[in-house]
């Protein structure tokens, strides 16, 4: 089935973290900002996962540089996002969407009333069913996807090969916290030849900060299920 192509995007201290473990995600320089604008402007849709609306309370809109909202996309399982959140909020005027595993017929229309689009999409082991989410998307005409996390939602879709480029910007800063979230979280693959493979394309400085930009190297369906066979032959 078709799905969007996805570019995962995040902002990393020098050591490898995505927020502080107090909870503090300013990790991005100003000029790489802007960067993740004119990305979010340049993608028809932009996701996140319900922990990262519920700590960040984010805009996902553009506005440090010119250009078109994207379609703001949230994946929440038990459609639990607050109405007083910012996405919700502002849904009459950008179009947001929440995709959830099952959802009660009155928190829907709560909802729907605020101007945000539920969609029910049915659950795999980790919350919301991403591959079903994504064809929905496709289907939607979201042909492309900036997802922006958190490292939980990244670790569903990277387990799936459902990432095909990763583009991390490093800031000059090592904050440590054995706590602290990194870009993908989850359960991990077991051994680094598991691991997905990357190939770097671009290194530029962006302002402070030193942007990697990597393709998924090889399809991303390969890689899954290259994946899914080593991991039976290590079991
Ligand atoms: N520095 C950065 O670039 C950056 C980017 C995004 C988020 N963050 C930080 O990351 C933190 C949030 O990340 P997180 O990992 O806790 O949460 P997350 O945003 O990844 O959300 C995870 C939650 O989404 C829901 N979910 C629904 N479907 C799912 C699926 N298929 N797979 C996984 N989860 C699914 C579950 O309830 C799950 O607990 C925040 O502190 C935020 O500030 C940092
Ligand atoms: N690239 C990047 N660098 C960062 O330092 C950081 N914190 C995020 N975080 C992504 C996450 O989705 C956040 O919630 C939004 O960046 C907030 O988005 P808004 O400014 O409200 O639009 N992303």
């Amino acid at each position: 089935m078709p799905r969007p192509k996805v570019l995962y995007n995040v902002g990393m201290t020098a050591d490898g973290k995505v927020v502080t473990a107090a909870g503090d995600s300013r990790i991005s320089g100003e000029e790489d900002l802007k960067e993740v604008h004119r990305l979010r402007a340049e993608h028809d849709a932009v996701a996140v996962g319900i922990n990262t609306v519920r700590k960040d309370d984010p805009m996902l809109n553009v506005r440090l540089v010119e250009g078109e909202d994207p379609i703001r996309v949230v994946f929440d399982t038990e459609c639990s996002i607050p109405l007083d959140c910012r996405l919700v909020r502002t849904a009459r005027d950008i179009p947001t969407v929440v995709l959830c595993a099952e959802a009660d017929p009155g928190r829907v229309e709560k909802l729907e009333k605020r101007g945000v689009k539920v969609e029910e999409v049915g659950a795999c082991e980790d919350g919301v069913d991403v591959e079903r989410g994504l064809e929905l998307l496709y289907d939607m005409g979201v042909r492309t996807l900036l997802l922006e996390g958190g490292p939980t939602l990244a670790w569903s879709f990277l387990k799936r090969g459902l990432i095909d480029e990763f583009r991390v910007a490093v800031a000059p800063v090592l904050v440590g916290g054995s706590d602290a979230l990194t870009p993908v979280e989850g359960e991990g693959f077991p051994r680094v030849d598991l691991g997905v493979g990357l190939e770097l394309k671009r290194v530029e400085r962006v302002g402070r900060d030193v942007v990697l930009w990597y393709e998924v190297s090889g399809s991303a369906a390969d890689l899954a299920s290259e994946h899914e066979e080593a991991r039976g032959r290590s079991s």
